[in-house]
C-alpha cells in the first residue's frame, strides 16, 4: 500500500470514536455518549456510539489491513470511500433498503452512518430460526433497481463508463478472485476445512471440468462490467425484521457481473435450505424462488419504462439478457458455495452446527450443490429447476 495513504490515518478506539460522534451535528451538545466496538466482520471496526436516551449512530472504520488476518495482509483504506459512496449511489434507487450515510473521511477511512441496530443480521436471524416475510421481496427489488439503473440499459454510456472509473476497485475484486474463483479449486494454503472433508477437497482440486467453469465464471468476473455490483451480498451483509430490510457493507462494490449479487444472495439462502430440517426448509426455498421472480418482474418492468436502447423492443433481447443473468446467477451461487465450505472465510450456518458427523454431511451436501450448479449451469433453465436439484442432492 502506497505510504501516503496511511500518513494521515490514526486507527479510532472506542474514547475518540466518542469524541468524533460529539462534534458531528447529530447527539444533543453535551449528551453522555457511550461507545462499543461491535465489528464482528473479516475486515473493520464498527463502533456503535449511543446517548443516554438510547439514540445512536455507527461509525466504521477500515483498518489498513485484513482485521480477520492480522497486519501480515494489507489492504486498502480505499474501500472505506467505495463503502460509502455505493451506500449513497444505491441509496439513490432503493433509500428504504440501506442505511443512511451521515458523514465520511477519506484519510481516516470512516463512515458515520444510520444506527440499524434495532434490526438483527439476517444470518444470525434465519440460524435461529426467525421468519423475515419481506426479505425475498426487498432483496429481489434491492437487486434489480440497484443493478438495472447502474447499468448499459439505465445509463447514458458516459455516466456508466465515469461510474464504472469511480468505483475502480482492484484490491477487493483481487480478494474475491483469489478467495472465491481460484484457491478453492486448487490446493492453496488459503483453504480451511475439516481433515474429514480432506478427500472431498481433493476431488474438486482434481476435477478438470469443475476447474474449466470456474476459470469461465472467474473470467466472466474480471471482464463483465455490467453493473454497480454490491460485491459482497451474503446475508450477513443485511439486517432484517419482520417489516424491515437494510442492506449494508458494499465495501466490496465495483462494475461487474450482475449475476454475481444474485448468486451470492441465492448460496447464502441455500446454506439455510441445506441445514433447515424438513419443518423449516419450505419458507426458504419460497425465499429462493420469490427473489428470482421478484428480481426477474422488477428489471423487465424497469426495461419496459426506463431502456433506452435501441434494441429494447427486439424480440427476445430482454429474454437473452435475463437468462444470461440467471445462468451467471447459478454458476456464482455455486463458487460461493464452494468457497464457504472448503475456502478461507467460513458461514456461521454450517461451521456453528455442533454435531461432528451432521456438519461433514451438511458441508458435503453444500460442496455437491456447488459442484453441481456450477457443471450444470446451462441445462438449468427456471428457478424451480434449481430448487429440484437442490432437493435431488439431499
Ligand atoms: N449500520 C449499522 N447499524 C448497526 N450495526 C451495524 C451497522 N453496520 C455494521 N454493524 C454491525 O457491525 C458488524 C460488522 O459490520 P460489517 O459492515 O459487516 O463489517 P465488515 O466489513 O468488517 O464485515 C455487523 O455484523 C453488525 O453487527
Ligand atoms: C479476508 S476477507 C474474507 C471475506 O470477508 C469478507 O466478508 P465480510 O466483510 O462480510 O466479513 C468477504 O466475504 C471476503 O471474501
Amino acid at each position: 500500500m502506497a505510504v501516503t495513504e496511511t500518513a494521515n490515518y490514526t486507527p479510532l478506539t472506542e474514547q475518540t470514536a466518542v469524541e468524533l460522534a460529539a462534534q458531528l451535528d447529530f447527539f444533543p451538545k453535551g449528551a453522555a455518549l457511550s461507545s462499543r466496538e461491535i465489528g464482528d466482520g473479516n475486515l473493520n471496526y464498527v463502533f456503535h456510539i449511543t446517548d443516554e436516551t438510547g439514540k445512536g449512530l455507527i461509525i466504521k472504520q477500515a483498518l489498513p489491513y485484513a482485521k480477520v488476518v492480522g497486519e501480515s495482509w494489507p489492504l486498502t483504506l480505499k474501500r472505506a470511500k467505495i463503502e460509502a459512496n455505493a451506500l449513497k449511489k444505491h441509496g439513490e434507487y432503493v433509500p428504504h433498503l440501506v442505511p443512511e450515510v451521515y458523514a465520511t473521511d477519506e484519510a481516516l477511512a470512516y463512515t458515520v452512518m444510520e444506527d440499524l441496530s434495532h434490526l438483527t443480521v439476517a444470518r444470525a436471524g434465519l440460524i435461529a430460526g426467525e421468519t423475515y416475510p419481506k426479505l425475498s421481496d426487498d432483496i429481489g427489488e434491492y437487486l434489480a433497481q440497484t443493478l438495472f439503473h447502474t447499468s448499459d440499459f439505465g445509463l447514458h454510456p458516459f455516466d456508466k463508463k465515469r461510474l464504472a472509473a469511480e468505483f475502480s476497485n482492484p484490491e477487493l475484486c483481487k480478494i474475491t478472485e483469489d478467495l472465491i474463483f481460484t484457491d478453492p479449486f486448487f490446493n492453496n494454503e488459503t483453504n480451511d476445512f475439516e481433515e474429514a472433508l480432506t478427500a472431498d477437497a481433493e476431488a474438486i482440486w482434481n476435477n478438470k471440468a469443475l476447474q474449466l467453469e470456474a476459470a469461465k465464471l472467474k473470467q466472466s468476473f474480471l471482464t463483465e462490467a455490467e453493473a454497480l455490483l454490491h460485491g459482497d451480498l451474503h446475508t450477513g451483509s443485511i439486517f432484517a425484521s419482520k417489516d424491515e430490510t437494510k442492506v449494508i457493507d458494499p465495501e466490496f462494490a465495483f462494475y461487474g457481473p450482475i449475476g454475481f449479487d444474485v448468486g451470492l444472495f441465492l448460496a447464502n439462502l441455500v446454506f439455510q435450505s441445506i441445514t433447515r430440517g424438513e419443518e423449516g426448509r419450505d419458507v426458504i426455498t419460497d425465499h429462493i424462488r420469490n427473489t428470482w421472480d421478484v428480481f426477474s418482474s422488477r428489471f423487465s418492468e424497469l426495461w419496459e419504462q426506463e431502456n433506452q436502447s435501441a434494441f429494447k423492443d427486439t424480440t427476445g433481447y430482454r429474454e437473452t439478457v435475463l437468462e444470461k443473468i440467471f445462468r451467471d446467477s447459478v454458476g456464482f451461487a455455486g463458487a460461493e458455495l464452494i468457497r464457504r465450505t472448503i475456502g478461507l472465510a467460513h458461514v456461521s450456518d454450517l461451521d456453528g452446527i455442533e454435531d461432528d458427523e451432521e456438519r461433514i454431511a451438511r458441508k458435503r451436501q453444500a460442496l455437491r450443490t456447488g459442484e453441481a450448479f456450477i457443471l450444470k449451469r446451462a441445462e438449468l433453465t427456471s428457478i424451480d429447476d434449481v430448487l429440484s436439484l437442490i432437493g435431488a442432492l439431499r
